[in-house]
């Protein structure tokens, strides 16, 4: 499958609940589904763990309950394959993008930060979504040990400068308002490749 070069990846990152989903899907909204994709990483690992366990693909792909019960097994299943190729998942989930702008809702390990950052240098942009554990407890969250305090929870806590930060908690900022400047790099680049496509035409 031909790989097409984007011309911003908005590499998204969040404790569980934080609302990387919700988040994701407001930005898609305001800039359009020809415009930006929106890829997880964990939907290819999701896929194969739900073959090999004749597991229901949807539910673990939803935001309810079902996940959970195999989230520490997903982690454990997901960075036995990364160990042998930090770049396994990223390279998967890329296949078929073609809009200019990729979202990337999932970023939990700084191996998939950095591979975004090497094989991407200029198109690459970090997000941080933030909720207090009040928030996220309210949208269902609760302290798993051997998942809330290893790598896929906490791999970014340290150690990475952010290009946006967003609050995402009731008493926070609006959303809309916190999204300007993002939307605003994100309109530019798209504008720039029409007027790009448009006098290469
Ligand atoms: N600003 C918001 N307003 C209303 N509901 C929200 C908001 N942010 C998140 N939610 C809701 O909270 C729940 C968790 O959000 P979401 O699924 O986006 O979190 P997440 O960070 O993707 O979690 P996970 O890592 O577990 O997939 C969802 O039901 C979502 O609809
Ligand atoms: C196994 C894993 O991909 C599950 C992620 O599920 P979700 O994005 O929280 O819906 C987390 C990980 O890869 O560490």
């Amino acid at each position: 499958m031909e790989k097409t070069t984007p011309k911003l990846i908005l590499l998204f990152s969040g404790k569980r609940k934080s609302g990387k989903d919700y988040v994701t899907h407001l930005i898609q909204k305001r800039l359009g589904p020809d415009a930006c994709c929106i890829l997880r990483l964990s939907a290819p690992l999701k896929l194969q763990y739900a073959q090999e366990n004749g597991l229901d693909y949807k539910q673990l792909l939803g935001s309810g309950q079902y996940k959970e019960r195999y989230r520490a097994d997903m982690i454990a299943w997901g960075e036995l394959r990364r160990k042998s190729d930090p770049g396994f998942f990223c390279r998967l989930v890329l296949m078929g993008a073609t809009q200019p702008i990729w979202i990337v809702s999932d970023i939990r390990r700084l191996s998939d930060l950095q591979w975004f950052r090497m094989e991407y240098p200029t198109q690459s942009r970090s997000v941080r979504v933030e909720a207090s554990d009040q928030t996220r407890k309210e949208r269902g969250w609760e302290f798993t040990p051997g998942v809330d305090d290893a790598e896929s929870e906490c791999g970014l806590d340290t150690g990475v400068t952010f290009d946006w930060t967003i609050r995402n908690d009731e008493d926070g900022p609006p959303l809309d308002e916190q999204l300007n400047e993002l939307l605003a790099v994100a309109l530019e680049k798209v504008a720039v490749g029409d007027t790009r496509d448009s006098h290469s035409k």
